[in-house]
C-alpha cells in the first residue's frame, strides 16, 4: 500500500492539444498491463509544487497516436483506478453548438448525448458472464461539477485572459473521426446538444463503472458546422484554439489540483472531505448474478478495476 505522500488521488486525463502539465516534477512513468490491455501511454506521476501527486494520462498517447474510436478506454480507467486514483478531471477540445459558447470558453457539462456507433467497447463487463447496470443518468459527478464551478471560475478570473466558463449544457459524443455534416450539426442544436466532441463517451461510463468520480473540462474550439454563413469546421480550423485552451487548462490544473486532492483525501481535515466520492458503493446493487454464482476468472478480470466486490470470497 502506497504511503501517505505517495497518495495518487487525482487523476488528469489530457485530450487533444494537452499532452503534458506546467510546474510538475516528474516522479516516474508506469505503464500498467490491465485486463484490458496497455493505456493510450504510459501514465506520468508527477509532484505539485507542495508534493501532492497527480497522475496524468494522455487519451491520444503522446504524440496523438490513437484515433477517438480507438483509445483504449477501459485500459485508462482501469489503471489510473489501480494507481489509487478515486477523482478524474478530463479535458477534451469541443465544437460549440451555441453562438454564446465562443471558441476558447470553457465549459463544464452536465449531461450527454450518446452517438457512439457500438464499436468502443463500453464495459467492463463486456465478454464476461456478469452482467451490470450502472447508474447514469448524471453521467458526471454532481458534487465534483458542483465543486469544480467556483474553483475553475478563479483561475481563469486569476489568467485575466477573459476566458469564459459555462455550466449546466449538454455534450453530444459523436462516432468520428469525421467531423459532422452540417444537417447532422443542425439536429444536435434541436435535440438539445450544446457542445460535441468525440471522447467523453465511453470514458465517463467506464469512471462510474470503476466508481470513480469523472468531471469533464470541455474546451471549444470551433463552432462545428451548424452556422449556415460560416465554414464547416476543419482540423485547421480546431488547431487555432488548441494550443491557447491548453495553456489555459493548464493554468487550471496548477490552481486546483492541490485543493481538489485534499478534497477527495479521505484523511484530511478539509471541509470537504470524501464528499467528492458519492460514486463509491454506486455499484453494489447493480451486479448480477450473485457471486456464488460469479464465473471465478471473470471474478478476477473485475477485481482488478473493482476489488471491492470481485475479490476474496
Ligand atoms: C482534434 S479535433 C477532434 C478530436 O478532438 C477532441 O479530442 P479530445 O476530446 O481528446 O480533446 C475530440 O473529442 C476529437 O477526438
Ligand atoms: N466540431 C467538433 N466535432 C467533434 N469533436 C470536436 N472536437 C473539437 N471540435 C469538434
Amino acid at each position: 500500500m502506497s504511503s501517505e505522500s505517495e497518495k495518487v488521488l487525482i487523476g488528469v486525463i489530457g485530450g487533444s492539444g494537452l499532452y503534458h502539465l506546467d510546474n510538475l516534477t516528474i516522479v516516474k512513468e508506469v505503464n500498467p498491463k490491465t485486463p484490458w490491455g496497455f493505456p493510450s501511454s504510459p501514465i506520468i506521476i508527477c509532484a505539485l509544487p507542495s508534493g501532492t501527486k497527480v497522475a496524468f494520462l494522455a487519451r491520444h498517447g503522446q504524440g496523438h497516436t490513437h484515433a477517438p474510436s480507438a483509445v483504449p478506454a477501459r485500459a485508462n480507467i482501469a489503471a489510473l483506478k489501480s494507481l489509487g486514483v478515486r477523482a478524474i478531471l478530463a479535458f477534451s477540445a469541443v465544437g460549440s453548438l451555441r453562438e454564446e459558447i465562443s471558441p476558447g470558453s470553457f465549459v463544464l457539462p452536465s449531461q450527454i448525448i450518446d452517438r457512439t456507433k457500438g464499436v468502443r467497447p463500453a464495459s467492463f463487463f463486456e465478454g464476461t458472464s456478469i452482467v451490470a447496470h450502472a447508474a447514469f443518468g448524471d453521467p458526471f459527478s454532481n458534487k465534483l461539477v458542483h465543486w469544480l464551478e467556483s474553483r475553475v471560475q478563479k483561475a481563469l478570473d486569476a489568467e485575466g485572459r477573459g476566458v469564459q466558463l459555462f455550466t449546466g449544457k449538454t455534450i453530444v459524443c459523436m462516432e468520428g473521426p469525421q467531423f459532422s455534416t452540417r444537417a447532422e450539426s443542425i439536429m444536435y442544436r434541436q435535440w438539445g446538444g450544446d457542445l460535441i466532441n468525440m471522447s467523453v463517451l465511453p470514458e465517463a461510463k467506464l469512471a462510474r463503472e470503476a466508481e470513480l468520480s469523472y468531471a469533464l473540462v470541455a474546451t471549444a474550439t470551433d463552432y462545428d458546422s451548424w452556422r449556415p454563413q460560416s465554414e464547416a469546421v476543419t482540423a485547421m480550423e480546431v488547431f487555432k484554439t488548441l494550443q491557447a485552451n491548453a495553456d489555459t487548462s493548464r493554468h487550471v490544473c496548477a490552481t486546483i489540483l492541490d485543493e481538489l486532492h485534499e478534497a477527495v483525501d479521505n484523511n484530511a481535515a478539509s471541509e470537504d472531505a470524501d464528499i467528492l466520492c458519492e460514486e463509491v458503493g454506486s455499484m453494489r446493487f447493480s451486479i448480477m448474478p450473485r457471486s456464488a454464482k460469479q464465473n471465478p476468472q471473470d471474478r478476477e478480470k473485475l477485481a482488478y478495476v473493482l476489488p471491492e466486490y470481485f475479490s476474496g470470497e
